[in-house]
């Protein structure tokens, strides 16, 4: 290693000064070899500093020492003081700033104080502001702070059109907001500026990819704009179509939108010519649907808009929607990972077992006793759970529980219910006004138990204490969104998993893979089965480059 850097990392954010981070080590070049993560450019990277995750916020290289500044990992996170790479069109800016020697933005901050604003960050109407304060939304989180920059802020005038944007943040961290605000007062802007005359046309579209996701947007779009005047329609769910098309902001469904758009459909055809701004909410997940791909296709030979693209997760088919030319990116905790704010926790099961508890409908459900080394089987394991905590306890936690298919979704709720826990499912084969009335049981506290399968699995903001994965989802990214439906908004949360290693089907091997390869607390048994699935992993590459010598 010695003779060039090690590495070489960038303190993006603007705001802490280096030597106010703690901890920092110095270490010498070599010895940097032991500490967990160091890669060159490890600009989204973390150390290990005695038992501490560290978030790498600088690196300096001395003579021959190099000098690592972090931050504890934690959740009460600033914006500066996360690892928080944002950049306009690859080259790392500085986030928005306009107090020294204060890390804290707040919405309040860009209040406008007069009717003709005096200064350049005089940008909010108060409405805006009121609004959301009234949902104890005060303090920018930074992802709110990126998309605001890139939307108020651009870095270049001669810019033709507004900058399009992806950001990649960790579940339950604002993203919703982070489109929303900028949005809705450019909304209110453009109102202000057109004449009373001109045909009301959407100057915004946001796109998500379920109905449950949909709607919960336009809930919080709805108190967003309470009292500004502005005009949201729902493109989703049991309306066919809508009667009009006179709107600011419209959220969509795919299909329910292309009744509008696709000539040979009877809905009207919504007048495109206005349209500055779509957003895709849930990006990777949006663009692997083709029937969305060739929306957007279609929306892009009708309208010249900025695309805004948000995830917890991402991929490569992401950015090719930025314009090459004229895009920010954000990036905002370890991609493609669990939240921190999440404790994972996994059961060895044996989904193939016999249940061992009876006694429906009796008051007190018998459990017979688990022989030595012998595997509980999930529904088993989780009734445990629920026994204690909810009925024994009277705790106040709501869990969701995630399945793949519906059918086991009904069948594990009207088990538990029948064994004394009220639980309900949630899933896309119930009628939507079903769907509605049990989600709501469940967001009431009627209920302290949801079953749930993929439809929920990304976007749902409920306060929930515990995940449980009674199975493992086809893909990786799939897992971190179920886990990421605890641990939300600055609050701790636990996601539990069951796992058995002999149902590949419930059981993904590949995603088993990738949990274990991104989590670093393991249980024994899958430490070890991390330590096999590495060691042929060596093998398989070594069987492959020896094909490759043969060749
Ligand atoms: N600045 C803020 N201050 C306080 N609460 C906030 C703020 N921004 C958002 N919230 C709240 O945080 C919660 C999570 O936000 P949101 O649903 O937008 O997360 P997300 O990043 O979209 O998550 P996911 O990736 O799971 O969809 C919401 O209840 C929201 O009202």
């Amino acid at each position: 290693m010695s003779g060039t850097p090690a590495f070489s990392v960038t303190r993006i954010a603007s705001g802490t000064s280096a030597s106010s981070i703690t901890p920092s080590i110095s270490v010498t070049q070599d010895a940097l070899a032991n500490y967990e993560h160091i890669t060159p450019a490890a600009t989204l990277n973390f150390f290990q500093f005695h038992d501490i995750k560290c978030y790498i916020l600088q690196a300096v290289k001395q003579t021959n020492e190099t000098k690592v500044c972090g931050v504890k990992e934690g959740n009460d996170h600033k914006y500066d003081s996360e690892d928080i790479y944002f950049a306009y069109c690859y080259h790392p800016i500085d986030l928005h700033r306009i107090k020294e020697n204060d890390n804290v933005l707040y919405f309040n901050d860009f209040v406008k104080q007069s009717y003709v604003p005096r200064s350049g960050t005089e940008i909010l109407d108060r409405q805006i502001v009121d609004n959301l304060s009234k949902q104890d939304i005060v303090k920018m989180r930074p992802v709110q702070i990126a998309a605001f920059q890139a939307i108020f802020f651009q870095i270049s005038e001669s810019q033709k059109r507004p900058s399009d944007f992806l950001g990649v943040s960790v579940t339950g961290s604002g993203k919703t907001h982070a489109f929303l605000v900028p949005l809705v007062q450019k909304c209110l802007n453009h109102c202000k500026e057109s004449s009373i005359n001109v045909r009301l046309t959407p100057s915004v579209l946001i796109f998500a990819h379920t109905t449950t996701l949909v709607e919960s947007i336009y809930q919080k779009t709805l108190e967003l704009v309470k009292d500004t005047g502005l005009i949201v329609r729902l493109i989703a769910g049991k309306t066919q179509f809508i009667p009009d098309t006179y709107f600011h902001i419209g959220i969509c469904c795919i299909g329910r939108f292309g009744n509008h758009l696709y000539p040979g459909l009877p809905g009207v055809k919504i007048d495109l010519s206005g349209l500055k701004y779509v957003v895709i909410d849930e990006a990777d997940k949006m663009v692997s649907l083709d029937e969305f791909t060739s929306l957007y296709q279609k929306l892009k030979e009708k309208a010249d808009f900025a695309t805004l693209l948000f995830s917890a997760t991402n991929n490569s088919s992401v950015k090719s929607l930025l314009d090459a030319d004229n895009h920010y990116t954000f990036y905002y905790g370890t991609p493609n990972t669990v939240a921190t704010s999440i404790k994972q926790k996994f059961w060895h099961v044996n989904s193939r077992s016999f249940s061992k508890v009876f006694g429906a409908l009796l008051d007190e459900p018998s459990v017979t006793l688990w022989e030595k080394d012998e595997l509980p089987h999930p529904f088993d394991a989780i009734y445990c759970l629920l026994d204690r905590d909810i009925k024994k306890n009277k705790s106040d936690k709501r869990i969701v529980i995630f399945v793949k298919r519906t059918a086991l979704a009904d069948f594990i709720a009207l088990r538990l219910t029948l064994y004394g826990i009220p639980t309900v499912s949630v899933h896309s084969g119930q009628r939507l006004e079903n769907r509605q009335r049990f989600l709501k049981y469940f967001t009431d506290g009627e209920v302290q138990v949801m079953v749930a399968t993929n439809l929920l699995t990304r976007g749902t903001d409920i306060q929930v204490d515990y995940v449980i994965n009674y199975d493992i989802p086809l893909v990786y990214s799939e897992f971190i969104h179920r886990c990421g439906r605890t641990g939300r908004n600055q609050q701790n949360g636990v996601a539990i998993t069951c796992v058995d290693f002999n149902n590949h089907e419930d059981y993904n091997p590949e995603v088993l893979q990738q949990i274990v390869d991104k989590e670093k607390k393991l249980p024994t048994f899958m430490a070890k089965f991390a330590e096999n699935a590495d060691k042929l992993r060596k093998l398989g590459m070594e069987g492959n480059e020896n094909a490759v010598r043969k060749h």
